[in-house]
């Protein structure tokens, strides 16, 4: 088993062209790692100038979203045609954020999902309980139904294609992180959950990143996890100094 290991930063509705290209230089500027894809998920409005910041680098980007539709009339949306027009590679879709303020559900990350394998985007499908979720004792059952509902239908030859990235709501942004059990206990259910779905084959080739208050100081321990295959990081990955020390430390 020789999964890649991806460090992934989703900036979220942060940085402007300017602040978003010196960012990116800084992160293009440390040192590329055998077998680690490390990835920008800037805000839409700045894709265009970090794919060009990063270009002849190892580092790639990614949309925080896309449509389902090619083109059309839905004011303010992104399609998967305009990601791979500007240069993208890769995908966030569902993440909790989505699904907390903006109505995404296991069907609309279902049709993206779609949308982005019919266009070669590289999708990274967001999966995670809430804190009542897990106190209720509800974890498995919520991302089963996260699971099941996001990759309906989905043949094992598209499956293979995507990254999963599990995202506890009560370790985003709160400084709370999963302990390295708890994470890997949960990416552990979620392999299984793939192996018993498609088959070995496909749950042992998956990546399934972890997020939720990633930082230099968490991310060994973390990364180190058997069924931890990468990261997924918010606020540390502002900072070029802390992103940067969380690739340093995979
Ligand atoms: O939501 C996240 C990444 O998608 C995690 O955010 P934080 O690293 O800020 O907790």
């Amino acid at each position: 088993m020789n999964r890649r290991i991806m460090v992934a930063g989703n900036w979220k509705m942060y940085k402007t062209i300017d602040q978003a290209v010196a960012l990116a230089k800084a992160v293009a500027a440390g040192p590329a790692r055998q077998g680690l894809d490390v990835l920008l998920c800037p805000n839409f409005v700045c894709l265009e100038a970090v794919v060009r910041a990063v270009a002849g680098s190892h580092v790639q980007v990614g949309g925080q979203n896309l449509h389902w539709q090619d083109e059309g009339a839905f004011t303010a949306e992104i399609s998967g045609p305009m990601l791979r027009s500007v240069g993208a590679s890769h995908v966030i879709i569902g993440h909790s954020e989505r699904r907390q303020f903006f109505g995404e559900t296991e069907k609309t990350v279902r049709m993206r999902l779609a949308a982005a394998l019919r266009h070669g985007l590289k999708p990274i499908v967001c999966v995670g309980e809430t804190q009542a979720e897990r106190e209720s004792g509800q974890t498995d059952d919520v991302l089963a139904s996260q699971l099941a509902g996001g990759l309906a239908g989905l043949s094992a030859a598209e499956m293979v294609k995507v990254t999963l990235a599990y995202e506890p709501v009560w370790a985003i942004g709160t400084g709370l992180t999963a302990s390295d059990e708890q994470a890997q206990q949960v990416h552990a259910f979620i392999r299984a959950w793939l192996a018993a779905r498609f088959d070995n084959q496909v749950a042992n080739s998956c990546g399934i990143l972890y997020g939720g208050s990633v930082k230099p100081a968490n991310a060994a321990g973390l990364l180190r996890q058997k069924d931890i295959d990468g990261a997924l990081v918010g606020g540390a990955s502002l900072d070029a100094d802390s992103f940067l020390g969380i690739i340093a430390a995979v």
